[in-house]
């Protein structure tokens, strides 16, 4: 029997039991939960199949041979294969516990199988799979996907015919799916972009159609919103990734100064027009940037709005590491499955000490830099260049 468990194990990580990419479009995210009295759906099976592997705690061989048996009878029904020979423990010791089943119905195994992983679960604290409770309510568009696997749950900018520009919905989810991923079992949280753009920066149409006497009390409602969606990342407990897949633009740029890691295609571009713009910097690179790249960088991007290529970011310390595109997703993904499989308490008390440091500096930044961009929005500056862009006489 000494090696039941390894072979369960490895047959467990084989993907042989395999699970699949858990990925919730708002506004449904939602674990799939299965009490006692239900009957547990494929989808059920495939998320306790995914448990399983992310237990913490060794449940035993005995446990693990029920798994196997229920897993057996669940997917290929009584087992009717050659019993093996007496000397073959590991084999044989299996085949006992799944024939031992006798016609167990295959929707009864699959309903016994979830339940027992959920009772393991209970108990040993499962870690990995993202398991947003069913309640947390979630409101949003399908412009941000959240995904969660081998440990990482991942935020995705899905807006790709825009350039992935941020509307105000999409700030609120971000700040939603911060708020969940906080909280859920994934070890990191990776923000990315879907398509050629990682972002192209606050959708600038969300400047128009304001009626005329509701001008202020927009500016003053955005600038809260800039505060509330910078301070999430601020106090993010987790560590952060950003995997940016292509060109960034405004406070896609500099909220990178609030993540941990920041991993680039060698075909990003990273650059923060502000003055083009008549507005000023936030995303806290008022402080970020001057830090990690020293003031006059820092004002040649900030107040110049000089785009830099991916290895000149690098070069700053804005980006960590630059990758070919053509490798860039096999890269970034392998290398963050095998940071999240690093003890996740020591990485967020790891982080914490890192930013606590900093924190209440941080939210002083921000609502500063929040403050003074109500006031920049109200500038003819400001409405002039939002007009250009939109009118598409100038590209930014
Ligand atoms: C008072 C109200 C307050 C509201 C709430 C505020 C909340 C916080 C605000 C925080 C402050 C943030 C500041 C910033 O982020 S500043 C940076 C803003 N971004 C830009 O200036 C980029 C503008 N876009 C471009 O310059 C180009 O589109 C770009 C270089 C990104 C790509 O050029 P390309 O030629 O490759 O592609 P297109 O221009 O044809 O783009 C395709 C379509 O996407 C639309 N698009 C792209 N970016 C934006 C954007 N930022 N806002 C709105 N729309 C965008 C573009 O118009 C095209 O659309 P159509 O196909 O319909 O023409």
């Amino acid at each position: 029997m000494a090696g039941v468990a390894g072979r369960l194990a490895r047959r467990w990580c084989s993907g042989a039991l395999r699970s699949p990419l858990q990925i919730t479009r708002f506004p449904a995210l939602q674990l799939h939960v299965c009490g006692p009295a239900m009957r547990a759906s494929q989808k059920d099976f495939e998320n306790a199949m995914n448990q399983v592997k992310l237990l913490k705690k060794d449940p035993g061989n005995e446990v693990k041979l029920k798994l196997y048996a229920l897993y057996k009878q669940a997917t290929e029904g009584p087992c009717n294969v050659p019993k093996p020979g007496v000397l073959d423990f590991i084999n044989k010791a299996k085949w006992d516990a799944w024939h031992a089943l006798g016609s167990l119905p295959k929707e009864t195994a699959r309903q016994n199988y979830v339940d027992l992983v959920s009772s393991l679960s209970a108990s040993s604290e499962s870690s990995g799979q993202v398991t947003p409770a069913a309640d947390r309510k979630q409101p949003g568009s399908d412009a941000l996907v959240v995904t969660s696997r081998d440990g990482i749950t991942t935020i995705t900018l899905n807006r790709p015919d825009k350039k992935n520009a941020l509307t105000p919905q999409m700030y609120h989810d971000i700040m939603l799916a911060l708020e969940a991923a906080s909280k859920d079992d994934s070890a990191i949280t990776v923000l990315t972009g879907n398509g050629d753009y990682y972002c192209s920066g606050n959708d600038l149409t969300n400047f128009t159609d304001i009626p005329p006497g509701e001008v202020e009390e927009r500016a003053r409602s955005g600038a809260v919103l800039l505060r509330d969606f910078v301070d999430c990342f601020i106090d993010f407990p987790k560590p952060l990734v950003a995997v940016v897949n292509g060109p960034a633009v405004g406070i896609s740029v500099t909220l990178l100064g609030l993540f941990d890691i920041v991993y680039a295609t060698d075909r990003a571009t990273f650059h923060t027009p502000f003055s083009h713009l008549g507005q000023s910097p936030e995303g806290c690179s008022s402080y970020t940037f001057p830090k990690m790249m020293g003031p006059s960088k820092a004002t040649e991007m900030l107040v110049f709005g000089k785009k830099l290529t991916a290895r000149e970011a690098c070069t700053q310390g804005l980006v960590t590491e630059v990758f070919p595109d053509s490798t860039f997703q096999k890269e970034v993904w392998v290398r963050l499955k095998a940071y999240s499989k690093l003890p996740p308490n020591a990485m967020r008390i790891s982080k914490q000490v890192i930013r606590n440091r900093e924190k209440e500096k941080l939210h002083a930044i921000n609502a500063e830099e929040s403050s003074i961009l109500q006031e920049r929005w109200l500038s003819d500056e400001c409405m002039n260049a939002i007009v250009n862009f939109l009118s598409k006489k100038a590209k930014l």
